[in-house]
């Protein structure tokens, strides 16, 4: 930045909505040149945006989908072939959104980079979702449905079949990204889900390596993993469950160390593979490795504990915790998470997530 642009930029933190001709009498330019000055800040990412929103440090930014979860909860064991009767409970979903909403109760500054249909579910989701979360990098897409995530759950909460009805995200093009990279870049960090097609997945991936904003990928589900690409240079932290992680390896059969292992080779810096009551598995790049193991717990509902983990891992880092003090605030957002029917818990705040984390982690901290 030079000594101009730091003077502008003084001007526009005082007054947000200063104009450019104000900007010009008073550093004695012509407007065209303040003009220049503008447009040079906003793609460095010190302006976001033609309101001249400045960028917070610490906000992380989340890529990916939004969508309607309905979810069919069995009254006993399903059987197949037949009709089960269940209790049919709608809530917001698409793990960015969970991610970025979780993220958002627990008081971190957050904003979400989706698609949603111009329709009721749209709007509905918009509503839940922006009490806590930035929202305005968001498009709604013409003649297309708002995504839907239809899960039937077992009587003891675990998932039986899920159904993914998400064609609004193949509509996202590397234009849509470009256009909002001023923001993204100006992020303290990014969350990536594999909902968005591969090109823009690498584009994120690629932009994030070259301008070294730590990126996190949540892999979605282990079909949409295959859309990740084969470099993973970019890549900060790599979060996925043990199917995910094993798709993303490319193992048929073998453990979760040697996935891990696989996907460093690949470029990701750290992986963590979370393997439900087992707990966490993790490794790094510089050859620190270990687990950590869940408590046994009474599940309820057992969507979302993946993206609750991811949101506690977040706000962990963004919060300057240890690598593995963010997995224990990761697994108490699970466990948070685990014990309501909700994908995500109404009641999270940082208040419940420390609580949770002292119940469970504290003594071995
Ligand atoms: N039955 C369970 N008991 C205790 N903790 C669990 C259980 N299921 C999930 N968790 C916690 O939530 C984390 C994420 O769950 P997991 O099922 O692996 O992810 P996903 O929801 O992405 O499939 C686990 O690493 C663990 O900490
Ligand atoms: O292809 C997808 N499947 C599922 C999800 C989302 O993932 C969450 C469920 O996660 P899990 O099954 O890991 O608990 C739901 O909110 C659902 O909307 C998604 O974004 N994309």
């Amino acid at each position: 930045m030079n000594e101009k642009e730091k003077l502008i930029l003084e001007l526009i933190r005082k007054n947000p909505f200063i104009t450019q001709s104000k900007l010009a009498e008073e550093l004695d330019l012509s407007r065209s040149a303040v003009a220049g000055y503008i447009s040079s800040l906003t793609k460095q990412g010190k302006i976001i945006g033609r309101a001249y929103v400045l960028p917070e440090p610490s906000r992380i930014m989340c890529i990916g989908g939004a969508n309607v979860d309905r979810k069919a909860q069995a009254q006993s064991s399903v059987q197949f072939g037949t009709s089960n009767p269940v209790t049919i409970t709608q809530s917001c979903g698409g793990v960015a959104r969970n991610v970025a909403e979780n993220l958002g109760r627990l008081g971190s500054s957050v904003s979400l980079l989706t698609v949603v249909g111009d329709d009721q579910e749209g709007e509905w989701l918009l509503s839940i979702t922006s009490p806590y979360v930035d929202t305005s990098q968001t498009m709604k897409v013409e003649k297309m449905n708002t995504g839907t995530y239809t899960a039937v759950l077992d009587h003891d909460g675990e998932m039986v079949i899920a159904l993914a009805d998400m064609a609004i995200y193949d509509t996202v093009s590397q234009d849509f990204i470009q256009k909002r990279w001023s923001h993204i870049s100006s992020a303290s960090m990014v969350l990536l889900d594999t909902n968005f097609p591969s090109d823009v997945l690498q584009m994120v991936i690629e932009r994030c390596y070259q301008e070294k904003i730590p990126l996190c990928i949540a892999p979605v589900s282990a079909p949409k993993v295959k859309k990740l690409p084969a470099n993973l240079n970019g890549v900060t932290w790599l979060i996925a469950n043990k199917d995910e992680a094993m798709t993303l390896a490319g193992l048929e059969s073998g453990n979760v160390e040697e996935a891990c292992e696989k996907i460093l080779t690949l470029g990701a810096e750290n992986v963590i593979i979370t393997q439900g009551e087992k707990g966490i598995v993790y490794k790094n790049k510089k050859g620190e490795h270990g687990t950590i193991s869940a408590p046994k717990l009474k599940v309820i509902d057992a969507t979302g504990a993946g993206d609750s983990f991811t949101s506690g891992f977040l706000y962990g880092m963004n919060n300057g915790e240890s690598f593995e003090k963010a997995c224990k605030l990761g697994m108490s957002c699970s466990i948070i998470a685990l014990q309501t029917k909700e994908t995500v818990c109404t009641q999270l705040n940082e208040h419940l997530l420390n609580q949770t984390y002292k119940q469970y982690f504290s003594e071995e901290a």
